[in-house]
């Protein structure tokens, strides 16, 4: 699909797209006790969790997810492109044993998987290093220690794996990625019973008290910082409905007050996120090692500042679905921007002559996201653009909704 994109200036009031990340840990929850998802409009990754919870014996009837009799280890998997879903699955896998072949798409396949080979080593072994492979064995402590630097994704896993088994602990080796995200799980299964405490660099799960999940699929603030961005660079102004309430630790939802800092106006209140555009933009100086899936929103919105954007700890950004460090720089300069980077650090001028362009999707749904705002600006083409549904199968409709003017074909 080619998406054709004229300046628009988005503005309006939109419910927030639903949170990848919420959907599929709730998906996944069926393996502890069920859930029903009122609101439930599946992506590309939430459909692969949800197929994976049905091969372990989980019945799904519309929105609603129920275990039928005693959980069963599958022996294949697939996985699509969603990295989530197939980290959080192996330290399941593992816990319960068992042998299974698992798998995904291209970009999944190029993902490491290093840090879990090597933590479950002596107890679990892989047939290969990198999708397909074989899983076989069983964890044989109600303990793991392992890198935290390569993905907080597995300990997301390990957090479901042994609430499901009546308890473990998790070691931890420094520095720890990704942190949020480990924080994100603990405060959903404590939520809903669990009992998670996490002391430092080590996690303590005891035995929970589990109850059933009935309620919405929470709204997503990285997915939702594009129709921000596009408002603020188009001097639109938005409303963005069923956003999560800010919680006490930073992560996706630390956008609201970078674009605050970048010097937009950006605020939530009672669950909906207020951003409004026209004011004279700053470049910052961010790091996301804490919440990388951030790098290209803030990209978004760096080239229309007054001086340089500075994004550090990046990394891990170049094992997601494309290799963002070249991928964020190469797309924002065929609309004219100068960028720098290297290993630790992307750099973003402020463009002087920015320029219609075109962009193939690199198979990665948030750099389709970041071009689009920029197109907003100028014009452009994604092509490929049924990327999106990887996270936000609503991108396209909602910022039509909102203004923008969309040919797609
Ligand atoms: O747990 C999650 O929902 C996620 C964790 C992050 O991955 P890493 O922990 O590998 O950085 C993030 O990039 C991904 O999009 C979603
Ligand atoms: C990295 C991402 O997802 P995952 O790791 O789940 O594939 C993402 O959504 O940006």
């Amino acid at each position: 699909m080619l998406a054709e994109i004229k300046p628009s200036k988005i503005q309006g009031k939109i419910k927030a797209p639903q949170s990848k990340s919420f959907g599929i840990r709730l998906v996944l929850y069926s393996l502890i006790k069920e859930s029903k998802l009122e609101n439930l409009i599946p992506s590309d990754d939430v459909n692969v969790a949800i197929n994976v919870v049905k091969q372990f014996g989980v019945s799904v009837n519309g929105n609603h997810f129920k275990l039928e009799g005693k959980l069963k280890v599958p022996s294949y998997l697939y996985f699509g492109g969603s990295a989530t879903t197939l980290r959080m699955t192996i330290p399941i896998i593992s816990v319960l044993g068992g042998e299974t072949v698992i798998d995904g798409d291209d970009s999944l396949r190029k993902r490491p998987l290093t840090a879990i080979i090597k933590a479950l080593q002596g107890s679990v072994n892989f047939s290969s290093q990198n999708l397909p492979t074989r899983i076989s064995g069983k964890l044989k402590e109600n303990y793991v220690r392992i890198d935290g630097s390569e993905s907080s994704q597995y300990i997301s896993g390990f957090i479901y794996a042994f609430s499901m088994i009546g308890g473990g602990e998790i070691e931890i080796i420094p520095p720890i990625s990704s942190k949020s995200y480990i924080y994100l799980t603990s405060e959903l299964i404590n939520s809903l019973g669990g009992n998670v405490k996490i002391k430092g660099n080590r996690i303590y799960i005891e035995k929970g008290d589990f109850k059933p999940y009935i309620g919405k699929v929470p709204g997503d603030y990285a997915l939702a910082s594009f129709y921000a961005s596009s408002a603020i660079v188009s001097g639109g102004e938005i409303a963005i409905e069923d956003v999560y309430e800010i919680p006490h630790f930073e992560g996706d939802h630390s956008i609201v007050d970078f674009y605050v800092q970048m010097g937009a106006e950006s605020y939530v209140k009672d669950k909906v996120w207020y951003v409004k555009g026209g004011k004279e933009l700053r470049g910052i100086k961010v790091n996301v090692d804490d919440f990388p899936d951030l790098a290209p929103s803030i990209a978004s919105l760096a080239p229309f500042t007054n001086s340089p954007t500075i994004i550090e700890g990046v990394r891990r950004l170049k094992t997601k679905e494309s290799n963002r460090i070249l991928t964020i720089s190469d797309a924002l300069s065929r609309f004219g921007v100068s960028v720098y980077s290297d290993d630790e650090k992307i750099i973003i001028e402020p463009v002087k002559e920015i320029r219609n362009a075109s962009i193939v999707c690199p198979n990665d749904h948030r750099i389709a996201m970041m071009a689009t705002v920029l197109a907003f600006k100028v014009g452009g083409k994604i092509d490929k653009a049924e990327c999106v549904n990887k996270s936000n199968p609503n991108f396209w409709k909602d910022l039509i909704s909102l203004g923008g003017k969309i040919i797609l074909t």
